[in-house]
């Protein structure tokens, strides 16, 4: 077989989030940029991750808000469910999206696009199918898969996983969920609202890496929504059943069994290492993720890994960022710093969890007893009140100057809120920048300047400042 060789500046492997944001910027630069891709051009986000995810939470925020309209006086009924419908909204919204991402668009933006499985062959050199690349520079962006966890039947009744659940022409009637993480969290609410039973099976707790005051408010409002959370409980196999799909658990009461329609599968993610030929290019790696260091690169150094398979944060705007990283370091040469605390993150269930910077505990072991903990809850927020969205906070931890480490929001729209904090954090801001700031009322973020200006209560009760304030009287 003869194979063609191609000598661009960059090879990207893996046209997701993370390596079409390094080839669009390169090829933005009139630098020549080889992209390969063995999959449907978006990677996960667009076709089975954040894009589905986020269109089925829509269709669901509908029908919740439809049923909430009771309790404030607007009765429309208990809405009803035409799945087919709202599993062509999930993918129309892919189709809508899917052309910003093309392999036309990407030749159009002068990249070479090869749809095939890469493989390094070289320390220098990659294969996909019939032609060879060798690169100034490689980066890559291949993404995590679903883990499969090592439980006793789970090959043999037809699970779920974030790649296939979104292919269902009918809505569950029951589904089990193993794995309370945000993948799992986000779609039992979202099944739950739109009709379905829902039990979600956790080893430990749900939600378990935010800040646990936080998580406990997701945590009430998928109990009060009906979700059945089963915590800390193992699940010991899994077998068909007349239902369906029978999940064999033990927790402290005992051994249990609950039976479903449907089986989804959401521990966590395994890094897309493999068949890659990384031992052949000297580029180190382990069940994390390929390693690399604070300037994404791998131990070889023409190599770089960004996104998932960068052992690290597994957020799209993580993808993006270490994109616009890379693309400093390959194309001027400047030098890099991945950091990832200035990332934040949400998870969209409702309320909304959002988080940026440190968490308390993170903050607490930095700053020990000088952290200030502000907080303000939207009980006492009058947009909250206006639309009985009451639930919910904002907490910042600060140090004693007052410079923001961090800020955690549970709350409605807690993911729009958590910007001005994203920049708060990445510019080193004191909370006198926001407590000074001019909102516009009513707002939710009126909460988040609220809890700013608590840095400031403690001077109310201070002698001296008292005195000051009797003092300055003098002057008329
Ligand atoms: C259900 C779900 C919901 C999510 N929701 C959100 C969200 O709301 N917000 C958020 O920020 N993140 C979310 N994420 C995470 C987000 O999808 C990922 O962090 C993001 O897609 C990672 O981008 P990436 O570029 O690293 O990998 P990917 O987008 O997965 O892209 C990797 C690409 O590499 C290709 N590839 C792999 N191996 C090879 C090879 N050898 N040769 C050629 N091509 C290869 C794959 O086919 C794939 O297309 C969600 C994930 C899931 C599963
Ligand atoms: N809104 C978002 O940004 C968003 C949404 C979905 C996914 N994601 C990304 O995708 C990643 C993966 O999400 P995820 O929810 O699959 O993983 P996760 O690792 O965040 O959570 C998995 C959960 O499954 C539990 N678990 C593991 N094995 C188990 C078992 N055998 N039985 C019961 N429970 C078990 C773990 O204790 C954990 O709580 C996330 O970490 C996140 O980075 C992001």
């Amino acid at each position: 077989m003869t194979s063609r060789l191609l000598t661009p500046d960059i090879c990207i492997i893996g046209a997701g989030s993370g390596g079409l944001s390094v080839a669009a910027a390169a090829a933005a630069f009139g630098v020549e940029v080889v992209l390969i891709e063995k999959g449907r051009m978006g990677g996960d986000c667009l076709n089975y991750g954040c894009v589905p995810s986020k269109s089925l939470i829509a269709v669901a925020a509908l029908a919740h808000d439809a049923r909430s309209g009771r309790a404030l006086g607007l009765n429309a009924g208990e809405p009803v469910l035409d799945y087919g419908l709202t599993h062509a909204h999930i993918h129309d919204v892919i189709a809508t999206i899917a052309p910003h991402d093309s392999v036309e668009r990407f030749e159009a933006l002068g990249v070479t696009v090869l749809q095939d499985h890469a493989r390094f062959v070289d320390e220098r050199t990659v294969e996909a199918g019939e032609v060879r690349v060798r690169a100034r520079r490689f980066v890559i962006a291949t993404g995590s898969s679903p883990a499969v966890p090592p439980i006793p039947g789970l090959d043999t009744v037809g699970s779920l996983t974030n790649e296939t659940i979104f292919d269902l022409k009918t809505r569950p009637d029951h589904l089990i969920i193993i794995g309370g993480g945000p993948i799992g969290i986000e779609l039992a609410q979202a099944y739950r609202r739109l009709g379905a039973q829902v039990s979600v099976v956790e080893a430990a707790t749900v939600l378990a890496r935010e800040d646990r005051e936080a998580a406990a408010v997701v945590r009430a409002a998928l109990r009060d929504e009906g979700v059945a959370l089963h915590e800390a409980t193992k699940v010991v196999r899994v077998e068909t059943d007349e239902a369906g799909i029978a999940v064999i658990v033990e927790a402290q009461e005992g051994e249990g069994r609950l039976s479903g329609s449907h089986l989804l599968v959401a521990v966590g993610r395994t890094a897309n290492t493999e068949s890659l030929g990384l031992d052949v290019a000297g580029i180190d790696h382990d069940k994390r993720g390929i390693q690399v260091d604070q300037a994404m690169r791998t131990s070889n150094r023409r190599v770089y890994a960004i996104g998932d398979v960068a052992g690290g944060l597994q957020f799209t705007h993580a993808a993006n960022y270490h994109a616009g990283l890379v693309v400093r370091a390959i194309l001027f040469r400047l030098p890099i710093r991945n950091r990832p605390v200035l990332v934040p993150r949400v998870t969209y269930s409702d309320p909304e969890l959002a988080h940026v910077g440190l968490s308390e505990a993170e903050a607490r072991e930095s700053h020990g007893d000088s952290l200030k903990v502000l907080r303000a809850p939207f009980a006492e927020n009058d947009r909250a009140r206006a639309e009985a969205r009451t639930e919910g906070f904002v907490k910042l931890v600060a140090d004693r100057r007052g410079r923001i480490l961090g800020a955690t929001i549970v709350g409605d729209r807690a993911g729009e809120l958590i910007g001005l904090w994203s920049l708060a954090v990445s510019r080193r801001l004191k909370v006198s920048a926001i407590a000074g700031l001019v909102l516009p009322y009513p707002t939710l973020s009126e909460a988040g300047k609220r809890a700013a200006v608590s840095f400031y209560t403690d001077s109310l009760d201070n002698p001296w400042v008292r005195r000051l304030v009797r003092f300055l009287r003098i002057f008329g």
